[in-house]
């Protein structure tokens, strides 16, 4: 049996941490691919080394003299070295590695951010292989290329591409412990790709779908993952168990404790995943699965993200016009947006849009060819738009928990501008001004965890 064990950025931020994480996967012969990220934050207001990498290629990009940038890199893997006392060499190669890649990359952007921020984990997964040789292990770093880590050459936005499970298959043969950088790829063409920020759980999951892995342990730096973002209610409820279409609901939602991107490749293999602390081993942490067994409340939990805006179309006899719908997709289709939610009435449709992926001029261009192609009679956008979702398998054979929803945000003062439910058989998404999003998480989960916890 092969584990694959991910520790995030928080659980090899620095010495005591790689100490912890190093203790953990020696306490079990299965923990056999582990996968690390780069250093995250050692304290509330520190600097995750990927965003100290992003400002490095920042200033390259910019041609400033990047030498402050780059100590502050260097800095926090001295660290780690000195304390574990590891060998210098290892700090050499790093900050010739660096030098290498702002010099091969420095002409080529969006190739140095992903080399520089692939770097972060690159670097501290041979950190991680020479610990756990210095205590003895066999341990081998293995690069993502040597893996057979293969993925689109889509910068910041790598995927998997399918071929690669043939060879990732092949680890489970070699021996030790193998350690996998997180975060990142390599193309076809040789080229460094990394997945979207927060990817080194997109690896662990990889890996284990690629050894066919008895278990995906994420070690982070919480007990469990909570019915609710622990930085809004104080001891929120725990979860023990949740499935992975709860989990994935919710991660995309916004619960950033694990990537929404990381349940497609174990759900595949049904490969149970379980998030754990580091820093408390002990916990049983949640675990994620394919089924469970349908107890307790209907709703398990409830998250929201800022940052959408809605397109709101208006047309009279819309519901007659054959192909309405699909033209105002194609529209956005053609300008690169992918969208979230399309609630719609008898003569109204809306398109709800990450506003991030609406870059300068993309709107104006979007409303201008929505009014001559579509010959709208109205069309405006509502900015500062907030989803909130209400996520539980229970949901859908339970009465009344819509009800129970809007009640408590009427009770609350939030003004609901959208519902969405019925699409997803396990969510209930409610559209809210991003100012009130909190509140409005605030009172959903008293009412819905009421006796649990007011
Ligand atoms: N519902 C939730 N349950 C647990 N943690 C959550 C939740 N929503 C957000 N978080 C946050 O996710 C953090 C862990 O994820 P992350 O910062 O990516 O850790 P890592 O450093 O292990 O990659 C927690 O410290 C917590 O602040
Ligand atoms: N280091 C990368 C990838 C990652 O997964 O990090 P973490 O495990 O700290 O979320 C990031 O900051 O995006």
């Amino acid at each position: 049996m092969v584990k694959v064990v991910k520790f995030g950025g928080s659980s090899v931020a620095g010495a005591a941490q790689f100490t912890k994480a190093a203790e953990i996967v020696r306490g079990d012969v299965e923990r056999r691919i582990v996968v690390v990220s780069a250093p995250g934050k050692r304290f509330a207001d520190d600097i995750k080394t990927t965003d100290l990498l992003i400002e490095l290629a920042e200033s390259v990009k910019k041609g400033r003299d990047f030498s402050g940038e780059m100590q502050a890199v260097i800095d926090r893997y001295a660290a780690i070295i000195e304390e574990l006392d590891l060998p210098f060499s290892l700090l050499d190669s790093l900050k010739k590695q660096l030098s290498h890649l702002v010099d091969t990359y420095k002409e080529d952007e969006p190739r140095l951010f992903d080399a520089l921020m692939a770097s972060g984990e690159n670097e501290n997964a041979k950190l991680m292989a020479a610990y756990l040789r210095q205590l003895g292990e066999e341990a081998h770093y293995v690069s993502p290329e040597e893996a057979g880590m293969v993925v689109t050459d889509d910068p910041a936005n790598a995927r998997i591409l399918p071929e690669a499970y043939d060879r990732l298959k092949n680890l489970r043969n070699r021996s030790g412990l193998l350690v996998v950088p997180g975060f990142f790829g390599v193309s076809k063409n040789g080229h460094i790709v990394t997945f979207p920020r927060g990817g080194s759980d997109i690896t662990g999951s990889i890996l284990a779908a690629g050894v066919e892995a008895s278990l995906y342990e994420n070690f982070t730096d919480v007990d469990s993952v909570y019915s609710v973002n622990p930085a809004l209610i104080e001891n929120p409820q725990e979860m023990k168990e949740i499935t992975y279409r709860e989990m994935r609901e919710l991660a995309y939602a916004g619960f950033s404790v694990f990537h929404d991107e990381a349940l497609q490749p174990v759900v595949a293999e049904k490969i149970p995943v379980c998030i754990k602390n580091t820093n408390h081993p002990e916990a049983d942490g949640t675990l994620i699965v394919d089924q469970r067994e349908q107890k307790g409340l209907p709703v398990v939990g409830i998250a929201s993200d800022k940052g959408f805006i809605t397109i709101n179309l208006r047309k009279y006899l819309m519901n007659r016009e054959v192909g309405f719908g699909q033209h105002l997709l194609q529209i956005l289709a053609e300008e690169g947006i992918s969208f979230e939610h399309t609630p719609s009435g008898i003569d109204n449709m809306s398109v709800i849009v990450r506003e991030e992926y609406m870059e300068e001029g993309k709107e104006e261009k979007i409303l201008a060819r929505i009014r001559a192609e579509l010959n709208v009679e109205e069309v405006h956008v509502e900015r500062d738009l907030a989803m909130v979702m209400v996520v539980g398998e229970g949901m859908a054979r339970t009465v009344g928990v819509a009800a129970k929803a809007t009640t408590a945000l009427a009770e609350a003062g939030v003004n609901i501008k959208m519902i969405n439910q019925g699409s997803s058989e396990v969510s209930m998404m409610f559209g809210v001004n991003a100012s009130e999003a909190d509140l409005a998480v605030k009172s959903l989960y008293k009412a819905c965890f009421a006796q649990v916890k007011a």
